[in-house]
């Protein structure tokens, strides 16, 4: 995908948008084609902060439907080569790719128990965190309440957003700070 100017993304028709910018949020291409009425967008922070609305005005169960969509690390839908490109490449750089049968037996049954307590899966910005700190991560918050984990899922999945932006949006240094 080439990089979106800043001048085509303030310009841009409803279907390149929603074509281009559908899988920001993993398999949520509605937060696209609603936040598309918030138009025009002069740069990568407005549309970030207008799906991150969008997503925060959503009720509790419309939120937890959005952490719903995401594919576990190192899980089923990974093994079976049928990840989104976007989640594919998060999850290499991660380094969930070079997992040990060990590791991965055990992510996979944390991840399973994550899902019976909260109905929700385990979700985390996998560009911000290789394996060890995901390891640990669903270690420590698999004891939490529901309550903190939907909200910090919800905030893990505006940061997966904000990379994806990046890889789309011209954007300055600064702009590249989250
Ligand atoms: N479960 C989970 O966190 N999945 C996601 N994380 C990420 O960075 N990309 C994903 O698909």
């Amino acid at each position: 995908m080439g990089v979106v100017t800043k001048e085509q993304l303030a310009g841009m028709s409803y279907e390149d948008f929603i074509q281009i910018f559908g899988n920001v949020i993993e398999h949520c291409a509605i937060c696209s084609a609603a936040v598309w009425a918030k138009r025009p967008f002069y740069n990568l922070k407005e549309l970030h902060s207008a799906i991150c609305t969008f997503v925060d005005e959503l009720p509790k169960i419309g939120r937890e439907g959005i952490l719903r969509l995401h594919p576990d690390l190192a899980g089923r839908i990974a093994e079976l080569g049928r990840l989104t490109s976007e989640s594919s490449k998060e999850q290499l750089s991660a380094g969930l790719n070079d997992i040990t049968v060990e590791e991965k037996s055990v992510l996979q049954a944390l991840n399973d128990r994550y899902k019976s307590k909260f109905g929700f899966p385990f979700v985390i910005c996998a560009r911000e965190n290789k394996k060890q700190a995901i390891l640990s991560g669903i270690a420590a918050r698999v004891e939490n309440d529901k309550d903190v984990e939907l909200a910090t899922g919800i905030a893990e999945v505006k940061k997966i957003a904000f990379y994806r932006l990046l890889d789309i949006v011209e954007h300055s240094d600064e702009e590249a700070k989250l």
